[in-house]
């Protein structure tokens, strides 16, 4: 359904032809600050949306609320068709929504597989009747080990399976931080930055692994500030602003958008210090 995208109009809230997340009326504050407010907002399966938008726009918040990392103080959200709200982290993966972090969530002081059979917890040992019959449980054991040592293999980090993931570049920590968000095999993943801190030869890398996995099916949703790779990748980009999503389109329409421009504009204006000087 990714063509159809470019036939619908450009707006915010733009209902689209299959959505796999849909938000409503989500709100988040944290104090006296509205981080969040989206009044409705749905995420087409099987194609990478970028979420943009000027620092503090309210991005990693809108991705904590729905993958269960964070709680929302109104709204609602459903995941392929069913209610998730609320549901903690945990159980939001296991319907196969998952997220990663700008700074990543690698042990140092683990080995590189050891983070990925971790990120597999909860997988295993789900029926405790299951879990408690020795040979149930190692055949889950070794299915775990296989599927990591196949994503280990993919994200070509074999090499590194066994030295701590402390050792790893900030590239390779990124790459670990995806291997590990495809454990539990998600129909969607919401990467936060997966670009950031990353030297250019990776970023290429990265990329490809990203648009791999939306050929292969997955739906993708990830927050980045380079515009170069937002045009370069995105089939549809989503930009918030003070919590609020302000335009919505392709990623030509959107760069031309003048509420975008404004959002990053008025970013700098705001900026105290930055005022002309009229004296
Ligand atoms: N735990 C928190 N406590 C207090 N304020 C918070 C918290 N988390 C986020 N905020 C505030 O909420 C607003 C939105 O932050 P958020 O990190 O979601 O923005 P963002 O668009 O992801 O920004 P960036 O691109 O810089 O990562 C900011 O003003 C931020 O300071």
């Amino acid at each position: 359904m990714r063509a159809e995208l470019a036939k619908l109009s450009f707006e915010p809230g733009v209902a689209k032809p299959d959505p796999l997340l849909v938000v409503d009326g989500v709100t988040r504050a944290f104090g006296g600050l509205v981080a969040v407010h989206v009044e409705h907002l749905e995420i087409e399966r099987g194609a990478i949306t970028a979420l943009i938008g000027p620092n503090g726009a309210g991005k990693s918040t809108l991705f904590n609320v729905v993958s269960g990392f964070d709680r929302a103080d109104s709204g609602s959200w459903t995941f392929d068709g069913a209610p998730v709200t609320g549901r903690s982290a945990h159980r939001v993966a296991r319907r196969g929504l998952v997220r990663t972090f700008q700074l990543t969530k690698t042990l140092s002081r683990l080995s590189v597989l050891e983070n990925m059979l971790l990120a597999a917890n909860g997988q295993r040992g789900e029926r405790l009747g299951l879990a408690l019959l020795p040979p149930v449980w190692l055949r889950q054991e070794r299915e775990i080990k296989r599927r990591a040592d196949e994503l280990l293999d993919r994200f070509r980090l074999s090499r590194m399976r066994d030295e701590y993931a402390g050792t790893l570049s900030g590239g390779q920590r990124k790459l670990l931080e995806m291997a590990r968000a495809l454990m539990v095999r998600p129909t969607m993943v919401m990467l936060d930055e997966p670009m950031a801190g990353v030297n250019p030869a990776l970023t290429q890398s990265l990329l490809s692994h990203i648009t791999d996995l939306r050929d292969e099916g997955m739906t993708v949703c990830f927050v980045e500030h380079d515009m170069d790779v937002v045009m370069g990748i995105s089939d549809w980009v989503v930009c918030m602003a003070e919590g609020e999503v302000v335009a919505e389109g392709p990623p030509h329409a959107v760069a031309k958008n003048p509420a975008v421009i404004d959002a990053y504009l008025g970013k700098q204006h705001d900026e105290p210090g930055t005022e002309p000087d009229h004296e």
